[in-house]
């Protein structure tokens, strides 16, 4: 129905529906605007019109609440005091991605007088915590406010340093103890059966005394040993006059070590003959080995104790320096080539064999 509508639109063109419809945002009340609604729905005019319900439920809200003119909150972004301003700002914000004017130069230099204000801090939020957060630490080296940065700035993360569990390095690795299967056990006792308790035997004081009195008893202890190896006594021998020499020279037939005339037959040999051979004035050394008599002068120069130890038992019975010195040693096979005779007693015939050879 167009004629109702234009008759409307008509009084809203001069002017008439600006007084009594509330379509304009009058001073009138809800009361009013009421009135002026039910006066066009009586003139024909659809009340379902989208101005129409529009103003119905503008005017039966309430007054909006007076604009609060806010306090702009200082300005500790990093922008200049020329970027946004006179905008209205209600929450600081970091504006990361523009240029501060003032950004902060670090020098390692000592005289830097560039001192970072305030507003420096947050204006270059750090885009990695731990150098930050390092260089703070150090504070000097870049001179920066340290002192301000903690007061305004929340505490910084813990960076991820090499001493944080979390960090990179590689987990504490387990002792070697622990991994190696063929680590060493830990030293066994010396006595025989480990489990088995230790004997109460008293203080040491009592076993030694105990030890020492030859009464003994029944101590479990091992018995003393001679750990203590004595120095060796070999000297150095010449070239040719290693053991193996002497061996190759004493099973050569060909060697003549008794120092005999050919054919000699063994000879008996008394004692006073045999202190005759000490190896002085030319003369070969002779000793008794076990009743039996050599001559050890070709064996001088091969005796690895030296030649000095060796003639010791020059002209007389050596078994006892032998024995002290080297028990184990073959001497019967050593010297087998070297032997002259056997040890008789004096008196007997041997002594004028013994002038025969003189
Ligand atoms: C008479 C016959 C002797 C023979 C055949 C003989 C032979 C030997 C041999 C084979 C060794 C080497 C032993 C080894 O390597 O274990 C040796 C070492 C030695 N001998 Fe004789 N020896 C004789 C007499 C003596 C005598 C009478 C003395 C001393 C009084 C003596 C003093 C030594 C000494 C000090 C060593 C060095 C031991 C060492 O420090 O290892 N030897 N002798």
């Amino acid at each position: 129905r167009p004629e109702p509508l234009m008759n409307f639109l008509g009084q809203l063109w001069r002017g008439q529906g600006r007084v009594e419809a509330p379509l304009a945002t009058s001073q009138n009340g809800a009361a009013a605007q009421a009135d002026a609604a039910k006066k066009l729905a009586s003139n024909g005019q659809p009340t379902h019109s989208a101005a129409g319900k529009a103003d119905a439920d503008r005017a039966a809200m309430p007054p909006p609440p007076p604009v609060i003119q806010r306090v702009p909150a200082p300005d500790i972004s990093t922008t200049g005091p020329d970027e946004e301003e006179g905008e209205e700002q209600t929450t600081p914000k970091a504006a990361a991605t523009e240029p501060a004017s003032s950004v902060p130069t670090f020098s390692l230099t000592s005289d830097d007088q560039d001192e970072p204000d305030h507003d420096d801090v947050p204006s270059n939020p750090p885009m990695f915590p731990a150098a930050n957060s390092a260089q703070r630490a150090r504070g000097p080296v870049t001179g920066t406010g340290t002192a301000a940065t903690s007061t305004t700035m929340p505490p910084p993360p813990p960076p991820p340093s090499l001493s944080t569990p979390n960090a990179m390095a590689p987990p504490p690795r387990p002792t070697p103890a622990a991994l190696s299967p063929n680590a060493m056990p830990p030293k066994l006792s010396p006595l025989p059966n480990r489990n088995l308790p230790l004997p109460n035997r008293g203080p040491l004081a009592t076993q030694q005394q105990a030890r020492g009195g030859g009464g003994g008893g029944s101590s479990l202890a091992l018995p003393p040993t001679h750990t203590t190896k004595p120095a060796s006594k070999k000297v150095q021998l010449t070239p040719g006059h290693s053991p193996l020499d002497w061996a190759r020279l004493s099973s050569s037939p060909t060697s003549d070590l008794r120092n005999l005339p050919a054919s000699t037959p063994y000879l008996r040999v008394t004692p006073s003959v045999l202190r005759a051979m000490n190896g002085r004035k030319g003369r070969d050394a002779w000793t008794a080995l076990g009743g039996r008599v050599y001559n050890i002068t070709p064996y001088v120069p091969f005796h690895p104790g030296g030649a000095g130890e060796l003639l010791r038992c020059a002209g007389k019975d050596g078994n006892k320096l032998f024995g002290e010195v080297h028990p184990w040693v073959n001497y019967e096979t050593m010297l087998a080539a070297c032997l002259v005779g056997i040890l008789v007693e004096e008196g007997d015939t041997g002594a004028s064999q013994m002038d025969e050879m003189d």
